[in-house]
């Protein structure tokens, strides 16, 4: 399998009016984690769209070899089956080895007849981790993952971040949460100056 590698040079991104940021240079390879931290509203999944190819800088390059898994607020799984059925449809797609390790890594095995509508806010997330690691993506972009997690869970989701990178993969975190992660680095982003042109 090819290494990993996220790069990004001299990056900028605008949303409407407003130059979020410039100038940014980041440079991930196997092994490392970085923590993307600021206020709200100041860019981190604005960035993180931006290293996953989802939306296009105003400036400069992203450079990605590896495939994405991405975990936003989002499940991505289908309300109105129960649990095990609206991972079943992923599983088949994604090809997955060990789903029911994954399944039980995440403690949702109790879960699995229940329609995923009616899951809390920590179990859709705990749900939504089980796609990421039946995936096997080595570049994770996971916005906020710790939102609605226990503080139980939020260890468990540390320690699978901390295996992935251990295990090769780069993980990028945009979280107000501190991360107990071993050797994370950590990317703050603060209030970009405006350009003569957006105050004009
Ligand atoms: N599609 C869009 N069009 C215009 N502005 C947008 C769009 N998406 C986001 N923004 C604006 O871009 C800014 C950055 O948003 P972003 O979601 O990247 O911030 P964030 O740092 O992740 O915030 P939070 O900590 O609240 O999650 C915000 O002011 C937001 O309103």
């Amino acid at each position: 399998m090819q290494a990993p590698r996220l790069k990004a040079s001299d990056l900028a991104c605008r949303r409407g009016d407003r130059l979020l940021f410039a100038g940014l240079d980041i440079d991930l390879a196997p092994g490392n984690a970085l923590h993307l931290a600021g206020p709200n509203g100041i860019g981190k999944t604005s960035l993180l769209r931006l290293l996953a190819g989802l939306a296009r800088p105003y400036a400069g390059t992203v450079e990605r070899e590896g495939e994405v898994g991405w975990i936003d607020e989002h499940a991505a799984l289908d309300p109105d089956l129960p649990l095990g059925q609206a991972l079943r449809f992923w599983e088949r797609l994604d090809g997955s080895a060990a789903p029911e390790r994954n399944v039980r890594a995440m403690g949702v095995d109790h879960l699995l007849d229940v329609p995923v509508r009616f899951l809390s806010t920590g179990q859709r997330k705990r749900a939504a981790f089980v796609r990421l690691l039946n995936r096997h993506c080595r570049i994770w972009l996971l916005d906020e993952p710790l939102n609605g997690l226990d503080a139980h869970a939020a260890v468990t989701v540390e320690g699978l971040i901390a295996t992935h990178c251990v295990g090769g993969g780069i993980c990028v975190i945009a979280s107000h949460q501190p991360l107990a992660i071993d050797g994370i680095g950590r990317l703050e982003l603060d209030a970009h100056s405006p350009s003569p042109e957006e105050g004009a």
